[in-house]
């Protein structure tokens, strides 16, 4: 079955638009949207394979745009010990780790010792703080990449209720039995501009680490037509942003920037959303510590830590996480062109971003 479908999906790969990413990748576009082949074959497994159950959490993201920061806060709201234990789902996200795909992944947990430079941070680590075991994004698995890439039936079977994932992937690419059920997706979108200059410095930190950096022009240029990883960037935001208007109650849409200027204000409303409300103000207060870029740059496992699955350091997923960034890039043509570009795209959606 599985070679069925890979021999005949290698003869579609040779009919697909294909584009060089970052001169080092070939994305294909495949329904509209760029990816790298092996995702492709992860999305389709994902789609063909996975049941999704009434209370899953699905987040979702393009890339760059909080996917970590996001992962962070929805682990620490989760697991708060507040909420007595029978409803702390202890295991769940270590189970992510182990149980769905396997435990032959020798996830590296990292697990730290207190060194007197890292005594302050560590001085909040507590039974329930996961985070400083691993990067996030090994509590919460990306589903067409860390799960069915590799495996085209995952057991899922030892996984407490409500299970939490999260996924790249479009809207319009999500499983049926994701887009037929009441499970909830949480989307995190951030403004173009500082997206932009994130996932540059990212893929030529990741992709290029020995080379010149890809330009900022060509990656601008690629950008600007939709060809980059999960791209096009518009389509993706637009897709969750119109189906969260037709069905609050099972689609938040979360901006980055809102994040940023009224923490406390958002993550009640995420742990509202997820059926885990805070019953005081020290409770928000935690989970914004602990899922504070300041504080997971700075732990052991993200500053040494490999993540086993993309083979990239976790450090490569925190830099400076500022709104505004862009500023320091971009030329006046290049902010008024992207400007330009995302009022057409937005206009009549309702959505914008103001950054
Ligand atoms: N905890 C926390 N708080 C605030 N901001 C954070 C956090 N963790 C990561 N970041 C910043 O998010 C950017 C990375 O985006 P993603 O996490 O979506 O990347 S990925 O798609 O999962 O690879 C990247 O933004 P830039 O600094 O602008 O590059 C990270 O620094």
């Amino acid at each position: 079955m599985a070679n069925t479908g890979s021999v005949m999906l290698n003869q579609k790969f040779d009919e697909l638009p294909k584009e060089s990413f970052w001169e080092c990748h070939d994305l294909y576009q495949w329904e509209g949207f760029w990816y790298y082949e092996d995702i492709i074959q992860g999305m389709l497994a994902f789609q063909s394979d996975y049941e999704a159950l009434s209370d899953d959490v699905i987040l979702a993201s393009s890339m760059k745009t909080g996917t970590t920061w996001l992962k962070a806060l929805c682990v620490s709201i989760m697991r708060r010990q507040s909420q007595g234990v029978e409803n702390v789902p202890h295991a769940h996200t270590r189970t992510s780790e182990y149980d769905v795909c396997g435990d032959n992944l020798h996830p590296d947990l990292g697990r730290q010792s207190k060194s007197s430079d890292q005594k302050g941070i560590l001085d909040d680590v507590a039974e329930d703080d996961i985070l400083t075991e691993n990067v996030p994004h090994a509590h919460i698995r990306t589903l067409e990449y860390d799960v069915y890439r590799d495996n085209l039936h995952p057991d899922f079977s030892g996984m407490p209720s409500p299970r939490l994932f999260h996924t790249h992937l479009p809207y319009s690419a999500l499983p049926d039995s994701i887009k037929n059920s009441d499970c909830k997706i949480v989307y995190i979108a951030r403004n173009p501009k500082d997206t932009l200059v994130s996932l540059w410095h990212f893929f030529n930190k990741i992709s290029r680490p020995n080379q010149e950096p890809y330009s900022l022009e060509k990656a601008y240029d690629a950008f600007r037509k939709g060809v980059h990883l999960y791209g096009p960037y518009f389509d993706h935001v637009l897709e969750y942003w119109s189906e969260s208007l037709k069905n609050p109650d099972r689609i938040l849409f979360l901006k980055y920037e809102e994040l940023k200027s009224d923490p406390k204000g958002q993550v009640k409303r995420l742990a509202s959303f997820l059926g885990r409300p805070f019953v005081n103000e020290d409770e928000v207060e935690k989970v914004l510590w602990r899922s504070s870029l300041e504080r997971l740059k700075n732990l052991e496992v993200n500053k040494n830590g490999v993540f086993f699955h993309l083979k990239i350091p976790n450090s490569s997923f925190f830099r400076l996480g500022v709104v505004g960034d862009w500023k320091n890039y971009f030329t006046d043509e290049m902010k008024r062109d992207l400007d330009e570009l995302t009022r057409i795209k937005l206009e009549g959606s309702g959505l914008h971003f103001d950054f």
